[in-house]
């Protein structure tokens, strides 16, 4: 028994206008590429980004986040151990965290570097499919990069048995991005494809998870995929104005800021696969 896209559409809702009640602290440790766009991301959804990722800082600042969203796109030796104590400070302190293993198959430091936080209990991992199947087998040598060479459908089986042995829910991106909590698995078939061409679309949607998780951590599956509809909807509203990537880059932003209620009830696309 699945919800249908109606049935989803009001959850997406209901997510997004609990978001911009409550407007979560969301703690990103991130990379610097994305540091603009995601902190922008969640301000126009009507969360509270804070990029902090000092050690120093994290026991007293960390415990108190919402939420943490963990990405390791320039990932160094140094910054790892803030990433893996932000982890542990979050997971022992009841707040959902959410990994995202940028290029996660790109190196065998990245990889172990990936898997030593899977083990650290993320609520959500969200990556695109070269990133989850690396992850999944782990294996290196599965991506060219930080862009996916796969369709994220042939990363179902690799979202459900990392989702299983991870105890995470597990989403690939993609034209149709897949929710898995391992045994529930939706599909969820909103933007455009010119948000590929946007650097950092993928590590924003994953903060934009935590804002979601933040709000009801105990609906994990639910807030990631309303996440991933909601930001797939700004898209497409985004779109009708754009004229390329950077224009798409501003109108996604404030389509997310400005988004109404009718288009998210006539433009949510979910779906069981
Ligand atoms: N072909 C497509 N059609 C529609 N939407 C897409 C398509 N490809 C990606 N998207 C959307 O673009 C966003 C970014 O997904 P993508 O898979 O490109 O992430 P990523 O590779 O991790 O990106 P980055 O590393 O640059 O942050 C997601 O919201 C996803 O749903
Ligand atoms: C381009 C790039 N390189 C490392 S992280 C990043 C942002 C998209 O993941
Ligand atoms: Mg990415």
């Amino acid at each position: 028994m699945g919800e249908s896209s109606a049935d989803w559409a009001g959850i997406a809702w209901t997510f997004l206008a609990e978001v911009r009640r409550r407007s979560p602290l969301v703690q990103c440790i991130t990379n610097f590429v994305s540091m603009d766009l995601m902190a922008n991301t969640l301000l126009a959804a009507g969360a509270s980004p804070a990029m902090l990722h000092s050690l120093q800082e994290l026991p007293d600042f960390t415990p108190n986040a919402d939420a943490l969203c963990v990405n390791v796109g320039t990932l160094t030796a140094d910054w790892l151990p803030a990433m893996k104590l932000a982890a542990e400070l979050a997971a022992s302190s009841g707040r959902p965290w959410v990994l995202d293993p940028v290029a996660a198959g790109a190196s065998g430091f990245r990889l172990n570097a990936c898997r030593e936080l899977v083990g650290l209990k993320p609520t959500v991992i969200r990556g695109n499919g070269s990133e989850i199947i690396a992850l999944a087998n782990a294996s290196v040598g599965f991506t060219k990069g930080v862009d996916s060479s796969h369709d994220s459908k042939d990363a179902v089986e690799a979202a459900k048995s990392l989702a299983q042995a991870s105890e995470a829910v597990v989403a690939v991106s993609g034209a149709v991005d897949i929710i898995t909590d391992g045994k529930r698995v939706v599909g969820a078939s909103n933007g455009v494809p010119m948000m590929q061409n946007i650097t950092a679309t993928g590590c924003s949607v994953t903060a934009l998870i935590s804002a979601f998780v933040a709000v009801d951590p105990s609906r994990a599956f639910e807030a990631t995929a309303s996440a991933l509809s909601i930001f797939g909807i700004a898209g497409e509203i985004g779109m009708e104005m754009a004229k390329g990537p950077a224009s798409l880059r501003m109108h996604l932003i404030d389509s997310l800021y400005g988004l109404e209620q009718a288009p998210v009830f006539s433009c949510v696309k979910v779906s069981s696969i």
